[in-house]
């Protein structure tokens, strides 16, 4: 089980709902995906209505909200559409996505800082996406966020882990849960995440942009599964030289 502030996920992989062909196969492949934690971007909100065509059937099939920021350029707009989703959707928990770059929507580090340490402060489960810095990341903790998100690459980039070396400091030292967000384009780059140590992994690109969304989903699950057992089990050490596994001494005792 993860825990995350005062909720515990069976699941350990979180999913978006962006970039589905249609709103039918996204609630197919969340559901083969058997992701319990789901984000759509505030910006995709009917501000009329409150809804959007996903939000009533993602509801409906009990998956917890992650309502994020996406789109935002600096603190005032990402506070807004942090308060825009605790009225629409009733949810404290937001991803912090602060990136002024479109290009490669490089989290804004000092942005989303100081519009953590506010949401903080005035109540929110705060979950940040972030690049993988780990200075950045103790700095998220120590203002309260309730998880760290690291990215792998650059959004949509399904470039996978490059990020790895920064990714695994930030594991060794965080103390809330660290969950790889961003550019995870293959199921065995979700199970390396976990087999590192990773609390959890957010896939959206690789599953919506796949032939077949809700079969991606549903490996995207076995192998975050996978990573995380063989995470427990622990992995043999690593090393330069060869080390044999059967006796080395001559056929003819020579
Ligand atoms: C939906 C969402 O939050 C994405 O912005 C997230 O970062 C996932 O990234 P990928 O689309 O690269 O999986």
């Amino acid at each position: 089980m993860l825990t995350i502030a005062d909720h515990q996920f069976e699941s350990r992989l979180f999913t978006g709902t962006g970039k589905f062909a249609t709103a039918q196969t996204m609630l197919d492949a969340v559901g083969a995906s058997e992701s319990q934690l789901v984000t759509l971007a505030v910006k995709r909100l009917d501000l009329n209505t409150g809804s959007d065509n996903i939000l009533k059937p993602l509801i409906d099939s009990g998956v917890k909200l992650l309502p994020n920021t996406a789109g935002a350029r600096n603190v005032k707009e990402a506070l807004f559409a942090a308060h825009l989703s605790r009225e629409m959707l009733g949810t404290n928990w937001i991803k912090l996505e602060i990136h002024p770059d479109p290009k490669y929507l490089m989290p804004d580090p000092i942005e989303t800082l100081e519009a953590a340490r506010i949401l903080c402060e005035q109540g929110y489960v705060v979950l940040p996406y972030v690049h993988a810095d780990p200075v950045l990341c103790r700095r998220l903790e120590e203002v309260g966020c309730a998880a760290v998100m690291p990215l792998g690459s650059p959004i949509g980039s399904n470039q996978g882990l490059a990020s790895e070396p920064f990714l695994k400091i930030i594991i060794e030292q965080a103390k809330v849960p660290v969950i790889v967000d961003a550019g995870i384009g293959a199921p065995s780059q979700a199970t390396h995440a976990m087999e590192l140590g990773a609390d959890a992994v957010l896939v959206n690109t690789a599953i919506a942009s796949s032939r077949d969304p809700v079969t991606m989903g549903r490996c995207f699950a076995q192998a975050v599964n996978t990573g995380r057992q063989a995470y427990i089990a622990g992995l043999g050490a690593v090393s330069h030289q060869a080390h044999n596994t059967s006796p080395l001494t001559g056929f003819l005792n020579d």
